[in-house]
């Protein structure tokens, strides 16, 4: 079954909450956090108080994705504001392995992001320790960017690696997902799809995440 997790980078932030529970009340599996710091990625957005802001206006899970460096610094943060799975970049942790201990110790579910040019062979040691593996599908930094079909090919590596290592992990793809861009994905075998603007620019929010369904 595919979960669908919308990015609140594409919310009217003047009206955060009732945007999260629009798309709840639309059958959202999970919220979608994009945390930037401007030096990982050339954009910032959102820290814990918008995070804990969030956590006030929903019982779903919250997904933070870490676009920052340094990113133990901030775990911990996160994990109180209310993050139920936290995702770090491979690129931003040199102690990759560190990290994702950090995450479960905090109570967090752990997750790996690779940027779409980064080898998922990256991922091979530390697949035994996370639940989530999270592919990019544009270049981190921005919503409403275009998907990059070369990425597709990553999500059945990644379903064969972990397959092998008997591991049942999240495979979640983000950015330029829409009704297009969807079904390749979860015919590749992603199974949690992250969606900003095809979800938050449209009025009718149900619409939006069945035709993401495929339904
Ligand atoms: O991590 C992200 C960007 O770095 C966002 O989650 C992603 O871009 C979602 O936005 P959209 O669906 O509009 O592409
Ligand atoms: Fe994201």
């Amino acid at each position: 079954m595919v979960k669908i997790a919308p990015s609140i980078l594409a919310v009217d932030f003047a009206s955060l909450k009732e945007e999260i529970v629009s798309v709840e009340e639309a059958g959202a599996d999970m919220i979608h956090i994009d945390v930037m710091d401007g030096h990982f990625v050339p954009n910032i957005t959102i820290g814990p108080m918008i995070a804990e802001a969030s956590r006030r206006s929903t019982a779903l899970p919250l997904d933070v994705h870490l676009m920052i460096e340094q990113p133990d610094n901030f775990i911990p943060a996160f994990v109180q504001a209310g993050a139920d799975i936290v995702t770090v970049h491979a690129e931003a942790c040199p102690h990759l392995h560190r990290t994702v201990h950090l995450i479960k110790e905090q109570g967090a579910q752990a997750g790996v992001a690779i940027n779409p040019h980064t080898p998922v062979d990256v991922l091979r040691h530390v697949l035994e320790d996370i639940d989530l593996v999270l592919l990019m599908t544009v270049n981190p930094g921005f919503g409403g960017q275009s998907f990059i079909r070369s990425a597709v090919e990553k999500i059945s590596t990644v379903k064969t690696l972990a397959g092998d290592l008997n591991r049942d992990v999240w495979i979640e793809v983000d950015g330029g997902i829409d009704d297009e861009t969807a079904p390749l994905c979860t015919r590749a075998g992603a199974n949690l799809l992250v969606a900003g603007s095809y979800v938050f620019k449209k009025d009718d929010r149900a619409d939006a995440l069945r035709k993401l369904r495929g339904e």
